[in-house]
């Protein structure tokens, strides 16, 4: 642990890059097996320890450290393992044979059942120093936050061993910490991991915000960004998989999409679940040639995180594939072609796949970036989240690359609500009123809720709406308080859809709060069937 401690220490206080690189690269190279290994899966967030868990974590912190020094030094410290590490009380332990290496806490600690892990981490805490202490808690919270991403780890452990760093995302996926076949392929003491022997994942190539530049339309071609999740389809050696955009495989709950598609290749598009609105319901450029409307994610998460799905939910939640890549056709590899070749011959294989699962994103047909503007602008579906530029020359490329994807989100949608309840929130909100509930006009003037908030607003916001929940409430029902109807919320969502949760029969996906509106009387405020309107 005191090596994997020290590494942690540098990191945090590392802000050049280079350097950072320089002491990840050291090391691995000097860290023997399975250690190293088990350190990058920490650092790539690939760690899994199933029995630690964060309630378990603070109910050990309330048992061992003193619930006021606590609060109080970790306001001060600012981090929460590090206060932990610093006030634990470390008990005389007699001297014991324990091994204290990384690969050795962590297979205990991977291997634990749930109940004896908390004996176990508080047994481990008891041994260990401060330092080691804090690397051990990140690591069992699982939250780093060090300053180091899983792109940066790789590319320190393809720099250290000359290895090719596109190599290394491409195998990453296949093997499983701690990794050692990866390094012993960096010592040359065996050749590179068989791709064979592994699902044939491969990263996906991601996108780069659009911040505030303009591309020449010459150069990159447009597409809706579609509001579902990314998926690769790959077939080989007869078999369909489906995976997830952390590289999950995800088959068992997509049984209608994998049976499907049955010819070697890998695609690359958007799962959505079919929604009832027909082709109609899709009021922008190129939804005519859509297979038909998507339904809202809600009904996308119905089918996510099974392990099985009944027949019921594949009738009532029919998910497709709304193709936008292609990587592989057989075992031809397309990924260095062009994205224009690659689209030619994407297109012609979604023309044999079936059309009830799989179709094609349409091209936004601009000329030009003002007029992608204005059909941006004009886009009103629910399942479009904004629109996705590419570049016409770039090849498939894992990873984020700076000028061959962007995506350019569209603006928020708002709402001008009433303030209805409000409600206490959790952890350091948790003496705020700081969980709204605000409503809209009904055509008989009565005040619905449309929706809940709690982010969006500033501390110092955060404090005026409790005072104001505090000198304005009208009723309590347990922690809830309802509060006088004058005060306007501006609030500012992705997109609206039906619901039966909320008495105005709508739902907002991603509120938050854009801005307290006293300029505003509450007469004035937005009316459901206004909202109504939104709804794709
Ligand atoms: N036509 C499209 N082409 C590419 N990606 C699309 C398209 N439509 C929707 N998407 C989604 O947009 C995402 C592109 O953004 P990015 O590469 O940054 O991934 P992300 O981190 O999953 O992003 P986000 O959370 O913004 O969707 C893809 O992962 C994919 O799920």
């Amino acid at each position: 642990m005191r090596a994997f401690a020290d590494l942690l220490e540098r990191l945090v206080y590392t802000r050049s890059r280079n350097a950072k690189l320089r002491i990840l690269g050291d090391y691995l190279r000097t860290t023997p097996d399975p250690d190293r290994g088990w350190a990058m899966a920490a650092l790539t967030g690939d760690l899994d320890l199933p029995a630690i868990k964060p309630a378990m974590i603070r109910a050990l912190i309330m048992e061992r450290v003193d619930p006021v020094l606590f609060a109080l030094s970790r306001d001060y410290v600012g981090d929460t393992a590090e206060t932990v590490a610093l006030l634990w009380p470390r008990p005389p332990v007699a001297p014991d044979s324990v091994d204290l290496s990384l690969g050795t806490v962590v297979e205990r600690l991977g291997s634990a059942s749930r109940a004896e892990a908390p004996a176990l981490l508080a047994g481990l805490l008891d041994r260990l120093e401060p330092g080691e202490r804090f690397a051990l808690l990140k690591m069992a919270t699982g939250a780093l936050r060090i300053g180091v991403t899983a792109r940066l780890a790789k590319t320190a452990l393809a720099e250290a061993f000359g290895l090719d760093l596109d190599r290394v995302e491409e195998l990453w996926h296949g093997l499983a910490p701690p990794y050692a076949a990866l390094f012993a392929w960096g010592e040359g003491a065996a050749p590179a991991p068989a791709m064979q022997d592994m699902p044939l994942f491969r990263p996906f190539m991601l996108a780069h915000p659009l911040e505030d530049g303009r591309v020449d339309m010459a150069d990159y071609a447009a597409e809706w960004k579609w509001d579902g999740i990314r998926v690769q389809i790959v077939h080989a050696g007869g078999e369909t998989r489906l995976y997830s955009r952390a590289g999950d495989d995800i088959t068992r709950a997509f049984p209608d999409i994998a049976a499907a598609f049955s010819q070697p290749g890998a695609l690359d598009g958007e799962l959505m679940i079919r929604g009832a609105g027909g082709a109609e319901a899709l009021n922008v450029q190129g939804g005519e040639a859509q297979g038909g409307a998507a339904a809202s994610f809600n009904a996308l998460q119905q089918r996510l995180n099974r392990k099985t799905v009944s027949a019921r939910m594949l009738s009532d939640y029919p998910a497709f594939v709304r193709l936008y890549d292609i990587l592989f056709d057989g075992d031809e590899d397309l990924r260095p072609l062009p994205w224009t070749a690659r689209r030619v011959r994407l297109a012609q294989l979604a023309a044999r796949l079936p059309a009830t699962r799989f179709d094609l994103s349409a091209l936004i047909e601009a000329d030009d970036f003002t007029t992608l503007e204005a059909i941006r602008a004009g886009a009103r579906d629910a399942a479009i989240e904004g629109v996705m530029l590419k570049r016409r020359d770039s090849a498939y490329v894992g990873g984020r690359r700076v000028g061959l994807w962007y995506k350019w989100k569209r603006d928020p949608l708002t709402a001008d609500c009433v303030l209805m309840y409000a409600q206490r929130g959790s952890g350091r909100r948790s003496s705020f009123y700081s969980d709204y509930t605000f409503g809209c006009w009904t055509e008989a003037g009565e005040l619905v809720p449309v929706g809940k908030a709690y982010s969006g607003i500033t501390d110092q916001e955060l404090r005026w709406l409790d005072r104001w929940v505090r000198g304005h409430t009208t009723g309590r029902f347990g922690p809830v308080r309802e509060v006088e109807k004058t005060l306007v919320l501006e609030i500012a969502f992705d997109s609206i859809h039906a619901s039966t949760r909320h008495k105005s029969g709508l739902a907002m996906r991603f509120p938050r709060i854009a801005r307290i509106r006293q300029d505003k009387p509450a007469a004035e405020a937005d009316r459901v069937a206004t909202l109504g309107r939104l709804i794709a």
